[in-house]
């Protein structure tokens, strides 16, 4: 008997430690039962305790692999993650405009927890100019959002602020995400959807080191339920509680910022 899933795209760099990027994507769009296919556009040899090197890839490597999947797949929702640089920035914009692979979620990537760079900073105004255009939904975290927008961000009110802005800027739904708000209680991510209406997504903040690639799985989360055509707001809330409960239910791997535990929502809720 065979079976149908729908199908989801990570544009996205390569994760050696598999906490973050790429498999951290992979591993959210499985467990939400959607089918993962990839993009990869930068390598990186990475664990718990930082990113040891990084190699881009081709704009041409990056424009056969799309050509690849869309001339045989059928893509219903996509997500970008690590961009590494100009080059590959531009060349996944013009993949994104010269195939339909559904919405967009761009999480815009720019530097991992133990602070290597990602994205270049020539590049933050390409994705800034060029992909956030293309975005249905963008999910910065504070610094992002800061870079993005060139304001400073220390309030909730701030948050609101910026997320404005990136509407401006052409994003149609955007999350702007607390996790860096360190000295809060709280985990609280700002949402701003399209028709102009908002609400808060709240969470105890909890007290862990494992916090490798709670953006990422943020992302994916969302970007799979979009695949199944769920709307954008309980997609986003879907997001929240798949990485919350990824981040209480901790795993042990490595020695540094640990993964989170990408079985935990699903244990939690026995859906499928
Ligand atoms: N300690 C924490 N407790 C609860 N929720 C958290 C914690 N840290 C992050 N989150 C949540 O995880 C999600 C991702 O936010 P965060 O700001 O960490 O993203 P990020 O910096 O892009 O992550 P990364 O770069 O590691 O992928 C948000 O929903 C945020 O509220
Ligand atoms: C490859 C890659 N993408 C994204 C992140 C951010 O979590 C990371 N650390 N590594």
């Amino acid at each position: 008997m065979t079976k149908q899933f729908p199908q989801a795209l990570s544009i996205a760099g390569s994760d050696s430690g598999g906490g973050a990027g790429m498999q951290a994507d992979l591993k959210t769009i499985q467990q939400r039962h959607v089918f993962a296919a990839t993009v990869l556009v930068a390598i990186t040899a990475q664990n718990t305790l930082g990113v040891q090197q990084a190699l881009p890839l081709s704009a041409a490597m990056i424009d056969a692999q799309f050509a690849s999947v869309a001339a045989d797949l059928e893509i219903k929702a996509c997500k970008t993650g690590m961009l590494a640089d100009v080059d590959q920035v531009t060349a996944v914009v013009r993949n994104l405009k010269k195939y339909d692979l559904g919405p967009l979620t761009v999480d815009p990537v720019m530097i991992a927890k133990g602070g290597a760079p990602l994205l270049s900073e020539a590049a933050v105004a390409t994705v800034r100019d060029l992909l956030l255009p293309l975005a249905t939904l963008a999910t910065p975290n504070l610094p992002e959002a800061e870079k993005l927008t060139g304001a400073t961000i220390h309030t909730e009110a701030d948050m609101a602020q910026a997320a404005k802005a990136l509407q401006q800027i052409g994003v149609k739904n955007v999350i702007i995400k607390g996790g860096h708000f360190n000295d809060n209680a709280e985990s609280n991510d700002f949402v701003l959807l399209e028709d102009g209406s908002n609400f808060w997504l709240t969470s105890p903040r909890i007290d862990t080191i494992n916090t490798h690639g709670t953006g990422d799985t943020l992302s994916a989360c969302i970007t799979a339920e979009l695949a199944k055509g769920t709307p954008m707001a309980e997609a986003i809330r879907i997001g929240k509680a798949f990485v919350e409960a990824a981040i209480q239910d901790g795993i042990v791997v490595g020695h540094g910022h640990g993964p989170l535990n990408h079985w935990a929502y699903e244990a939690r809720h026995h859906e499928f």
